[in-house]
């Protein structure tokens, strides 16, 4: 895995050296990489086998985790001490033997595992996956199971190699370490026997859990958690400046109280006896951070005041924007390509999309509206990513309608679409009103049961981004939406005004039109700030009854007063 920003910022070679201990695996890089997400499971026990393991017990339906029960390990906090009693339910997790009749050097040698991923070569470090379970915590979201099997996508999106699993049911997590010693134990011994290069932990690890856990497990064993595996991906995939500022302050953000590997590593060089000293150079590296997250930050600054002016520009001609958000994999930029020919990287893995992208779609009628495809959501988002695309998803509360795309063919669709809701309710953009997709419908196995649902509930229409199917109902389901927000509008415009028509027809619905000897009699549902342009034209109108006939003053002051 790799953290590279160094590039964008060139701080300090020994800071970086020094806590990102994996990038001394120079050359590593991102890249998107091709792999079936729904076939991952399967790679990972194939990639497994091909290693010269065996794995002891394999189902595809849960491949990674078998979790069998075993005795139960509780931990209680004693004194702060952890202390481990033998239980009922902690799992046990997939076991791979090393086959005794490989030859390790020939068959893993270190060269093997540079991957050339998006044209760069990417190391394929080896990854252990651990999850908790909390005891009595009445959820319906994600099984544990479930979770660490989108960890390992997660990872394999980040170009690691899972070699197994494990997870642990706590009534709450160890203060010190996350897990109880036990499984600690237990983890020391995968890690030796499957020469594991990275531990990763399903939930966000305090700095000193990270620390102790690090420690724990000793050696060159890097630890880290979902939140380091996201901005990880996050940095591989931004591909403009903007994304890449973004990912670089969340990264750096993340770091701050992580800074522990100076010490430690002083320490080893000198057999302990110099922890004043590394932690005077950790307030130096904290310095040194925190004046790079200034001239990030102002940076970013200035990028999206240039932004921001950008799309100041676009919303002069108020056209509606409709902006599709969703889980990750769920089809939005699919759906994107196909209304408007765009050519947007859509892929069966985690975080295809980064940078928001906007395309116009043109309706049959004349009307059209702008449809902007944004970065997937995922369960347990970190908050840190989530404030760092806040910019970014201003588009997003900017939009006159949110369009939810669910993966509907996802066994769990439910807990996505929750989700994602969680999110949006983070965004704090309720008020907007939302019409929800239930997308990859010719993956389902009774799409026609499916579509009967869609049609018993509100707001939802059945689609396939893919083949094109519903694509119509869904525009017209946009459009009847917009007009939703949308205000009614009956104006009388000067024949010498007919663009304002066109544009009447481009950003609203026309209900009906009508000439007269004064101008053009039009009734339609405009955007707001359309129709404050059209305020002086209803006024013509007087509050007369609407209607044609009512218009009396002259179209000449008329003028005057939309073109002031
Ligand atoms: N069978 C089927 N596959 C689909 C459909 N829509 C999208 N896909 C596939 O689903 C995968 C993910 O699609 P994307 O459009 O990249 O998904 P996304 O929501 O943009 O994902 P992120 O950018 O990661 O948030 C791709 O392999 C698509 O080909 C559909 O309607 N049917
Ligand atoms: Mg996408």
């Amino acid at each position: 895995m790799s953290l590279c920003f160094c590039s964008l910022i060139s701080p300090s070679p020994l800071i970086y050296e020094a806590n990102f201990p994996w990038n001394l695996n120079l050359n590593r890089s991102s890249g998107p990489l091709s792999f079936s997400t729904h076939d991952n499971n399967r790679r990972i026990v194939a990639r497994v086998a091909q290693r010269g393991y065996e794995v002891d017990s394999v189902s595809f339906q849960s491949p990674i985790i078998e979790a069998e029960e075993e005795e139960e390990v509780v931990d209680k906090h004693i004194n702060g001490d952890v202390v481990t009693e033998p239980g009922e339910d902690t799992p046990k997790p997939v076991r791979f033997r090393k086959k005794r009749d490989v030859d390790d050097d020939d068959d893993e040698s270190f060269e093997d595992r540079f991957k050339l991923r998006n044209g760069k070569e990417v190391f394929e470090e080896k990854a252990y996956l651990v999850g908790v379970e909390r005891k009595g915590e009445i959820s319906d979201s994600f099984a544990i199971e479930e979770s660490l099997k989108e960890l390992a996508q997660l990872a394999d999106t980040a170009g690691l190699m899972v070699v197994g699993s494990t997870y642990q049911k706590l009534a709450s997590p160890n203060p010190r370490t996350y897990i109880g010693s036990g499984k600690v134990a237990e983890i020391k011994s995968a890690i030796r026997a499957f020469e594991v290069e990275t531990v990763i932990f399903d939930d966000e690890l305090s700095p000193g859990q990270l620390r102790n856990l690090e420690k724990a497990f000793g050696g060159d064993v890097r630890v880290c958690d979902r939140t380091a595996l996201i901005l990880d991906i996050f940095n591989q995939r931004a591909a403009t400046h903007e994304a890449a500022l973004q990912v670089a302050l969340a990264q750096m953000e993340y770091q701050l109280p992580r800074l522990t590997k100076m010490w430690t590593h002083l320490e080893r060089q000198s057999g302990g006896k110099v922890k004043g000293m590394g932690e005077k150079q950790i307030e130096v590296d904290r310095r040194i951070l925190r004046t790079q997250i200034g001239v990030l930050k102002k940076e970013l600054e200035s990028v999206r005041k240039h932004r921001k002016q950008y799309r100041n520009h676009r919303f002069s001609i108020p056209v509606p924007v409709v902006s599709l958000v969703g889980y990750t994999n769920a089809g939005k930029s699919t759906l994107l390509n196909h209304l408007t020919g765009a050519n947007v990287l859509s892929e069966d893995r985690l975080f295809a999309t980064l940078d928001p992208t906007t395309r116009r779609v043109q309706m049959k009628n004349g009307s059209e509206f702008l449809l902007t495809d944004t970065v997937g959501f995922i369960q347990k988002l970190p908050t840190t990513l989530v404030a760092a695309f806040r910019a970014t998803l201003e588009e997003i509360s900017e939009s006159s309608l949110l369009v939810h795309v669910v993966d509907i063919s996802h066994p769990l669709a439910e807990q996505q679409i929750d989700a994602v809701e969680k999110v949006l309710a983070e965004l704090d953009v309720s008020e907007i009103p939302k019409l929800m997709v239930w997308n990859k419908v010719d993956r389902v196995s009774d799409p026609q049961k499916l579509k009967l649902e869609a049609e018993r509930r509100e707001d939802v229409v059945c689609i396939s981004a893919l083949t094109g199917e519903g694509l119509q109902e869904f525009c017209n389901a946009v459009q009847e939406k917009l007009k939703d927000s949308m205000v009614p509008v009956e104006a009388l415009l000067p024949f010498d005004k007919g663009e304002l028509l066109s544009t009447i027809h481009q950003v609203g619905m026309v209900e009906k039109t009508e000439y007269t000897e004064n101008g053009t009699f039009v009734k339609a549902f405009v955007p707001l700030r359309f129709a404050r342009l059209l305020t002086p034209m209803r006024q013509l109108l007087g509050g007369e009854t609407a209607g044609p006939k009512s218009g009396r003053r002259k179209p000449t002051s008329l003028v005057a007063s939309v073109s002031r």
